[in-house]
């Protein structure tokens, strides 16, 4: 592979992530540029490896480059493509790391020119830190990487880009964009949207809080982690992928419903069948893919 010149934009968490993937991949084969907005986060990005350089002067950070990698919150990064696009040289590819897909592609597409292309793309990894100081080297390692079948891109380009996303140790899947919306918003906005639920209860209820929490045990962590991740991120997933949501959300209602009619019909047998059913389930899905459940 020729050596890549790589755009990093908006290096926190993912974008600092794949800037350290491909450094230790590529060592000098790759020069890579982030755009960062404050002189903190360019030290720190620079300090950390995640970038060779950064600079908050957009026209630079592109100018050379043969992938953008955007990796701002979802709602910034349609303004952002508008913003590079006049800087970007001929054949550049631009992929994003946003959970949402539809709305993006639905939104970039339309803005480029010929010669320039576009490849979504979602990782399916993370954690509930944010920023550059949470990045490593092998958070995409053995985790799904999806890379959405729509694109106007020529095969020779979307292999490049295939060759590049493998350095992340990343295990490539493709899907449809309506596909991947609606998985996404199962098994993971939902979830997401759910462990700040089960947090707002705390608040919600008239008892004291403190006395709950010391009875706090591993379950409320484990089904609560995710709360903890960063609130400009999420709202902007919610934003862009609100038809899936709230439709999963009022599933998750209605079972919810159920549940509840069981306990006051004070049927036992409904209950149990409920939590069985679910353990069952769960307890397949690990067997068959437990590494998934390492995040
Ligand atoms: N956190 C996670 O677990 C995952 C996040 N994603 C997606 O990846 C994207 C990035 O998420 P994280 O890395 O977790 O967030 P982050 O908050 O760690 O990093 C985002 C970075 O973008 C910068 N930024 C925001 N707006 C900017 C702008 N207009 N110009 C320049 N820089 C800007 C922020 O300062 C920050 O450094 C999001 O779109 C998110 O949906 C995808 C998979 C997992
Ligand atoms: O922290 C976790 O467990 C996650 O679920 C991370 C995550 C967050 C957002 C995504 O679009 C993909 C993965």
């Amino acid at each position: 592979m020729a050596k890549l010149n790589l755009a990093i934009i908006g290096v926190g968490l993912i974008g600092g992530s794949f800037g350290l993937a491909l450094k230790d991949k590529l060592g000098e084969d790759v020069h890579i540029r982030g755009l960062c907005r404050h002189k903190e986060s360019m030290d720190a990005a620079v300090k950390l490896g995640a970038v060779d350089e950064a600079s908050d002067d957009v026209a630079w950070v592109v100018k050379d480059a043969d992938l953008v990698y955007l990796s701002t919150p979802v709602l910034q990064m349609v303004p952002m493509v508008k913003q590079i696009l006049p800087h970007l040289k001929k054949g550049a590819v631009i992929t994003d790391a946003g959970s949402t897909k539809k709305f993006l592609m639905d939104s970039i597409t339309p803005l480029l020119p010929d010669d320039i292309y576009y490849i979504s793309a979602h990782p399916m990894t993370g954690k509930e830190k944010s920023g550059v100081s949470a990045a490593g080297k092998d958070l995409f390692l053995n985790k799904c990487y999806v890379i959405i079948k729509e694109t106007a891109a020529p095969p020779d380009v979307v292999k490049w880009f295939e060759d590049i996303m493998t350095l992340t140790g990343a295990n490539l899947t493709t899907l449809p964009v309506a596909q991947h919306d609606r998985c996404a918003s199962i098994i993971s906005h939902v979830p997401h949207v759910a462990a700040a639920a089960l947090v707002t209860l705390l608040e919600r209820s008239d008892e004291d809080m403190k006395s709950c929490i010391k009875l706090a045990g591993g379950g409320f962590k484990d089904t609560t982690r995710i709360a903890s991740s960063n609130a400009d991120m999420w709202a902007d997933i919610c934003m862009t992928n609100a038809d899936a949501i709230t439709a999963h959300l009022r599933e998750v209602q209605s079972i919810l419903d159920d549940v509840i009619k069981y306990m006051e019909a004070k049927d036992r047998q409904k209950i149990h069948d409920y939590f069985l059913k679910a353990k069952k389930r769960r307890d397949s899905i690990l067997d068959t893919a437990e590494e998934l459940f390492e995040i």
